[in-house]
């Protein structure tokens, strides 16, 4: 039996909140209250992942990480976190967390090195997320230029980094449907399972992405939609199961 497209609801933090951007832009938020009400319903509703992301840590304005640490010590089902680990101290807090696997993206446009060190070291817990505008990578909460996507991709490939997270800025909080070009591109790129992220807004678009997993898309982020009941977590989670 093929394998299904695994879903990953999303938990975004900024000053203690779960919230929602548009286009990852600071400012643009919009709160849903607790991020551990949050995670736990959707443990509740039957996830099998949470997308955990700290926000202030990604845009450099402060952090999450007590918070985070609890919502993640918190959860039966895997954890994905992200934002702000960019070194040793960040990684290490973020590993200690419990978390299945981390997502490195600023760190893999401006300190690579240290980037092939820790895959080397810790393998698939690190993953890293190939935030895009067009195919020009985005670091430092999305503000600013980090190099060519495909350049940095086979770079990633060569290290051995396990998977990446591809995040289309432009479609991302939106409700726009994901950017299913630039996720078979990055397909045809790599032989690495990748995690889409960015403009789910239908239960199609879900059936959209699951025709791409024997292309490689693994999973899928769901944020926007989820929080703004275009459809319930259990519809999704069905959807991908009859793919
Ligand atoms: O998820 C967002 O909306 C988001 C918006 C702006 C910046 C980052 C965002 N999320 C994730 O954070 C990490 C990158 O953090 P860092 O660069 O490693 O500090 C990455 O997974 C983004 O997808």
């Amino acid at each position: 039996m093929a394998q299904q497209l695994a879903l990953l609801p999303a938990v975004d933090v900024r000053d203690g909140q779960a919230v929602r951007l548009v286009h990852g832009e600071s400012g643009t938020e919009t709160s849903y209250g607790s991020p551990l009400e949050a995670a736990l319903a959707w443990q509740s509703a039957g996830a099998e992942w949470l997308h955990l992301v700290d926000l202030d840590a990604a845009f450099g304005t402060g952090d999450n990480r007590a918070l985070v640490a609890e919502v993640t010590a918190a959860m039966d089902i895997r954890v994905e976190l992200s934002g702000g680990i960019r070194d040793d101290d960040t990684l290490a807090a973020a590993l200690a967390t419990g978390c299945t696997r981390v997502n490195l993206g600023t760190a893999a446009l401006e300190t690579p090195e240290w980037v092939a060190e820790v895959i080397a070291e810790h393998g698939d817990r690190i993953a890293v997320g190939l935030d895009v505008r067009g195919t020009t990578l985005r670091g430092r909460g999305w503000t600013r230029d980090g190099g060519d996507l495909y350049e940095t991709l086979a770079r990633l490939d060569a290290e051995g980094c396990a998977r990446y997270v591809v995040t289309d800025i432009a479609k991302d909080g939106t409700l726009k449907g994901p950017n299913l070009d630039l996720l078979r591109g990055v397909c045809a790129a790599t032989d690495r399972p990748v995690v889409a992220s960015g403009g789910v807004a239908t239960l199609d678009d879900l059936r959209a992405l699951s025709t791409l997993v024997p292309e490689g898309v693994e999973g899928a982020i769901v944020g926007k939609a989820l929080y703004a009941k275009a459809f319930t977590l259990e519809e999704a989670l069905d959807v991908v199961r009859q793919a």
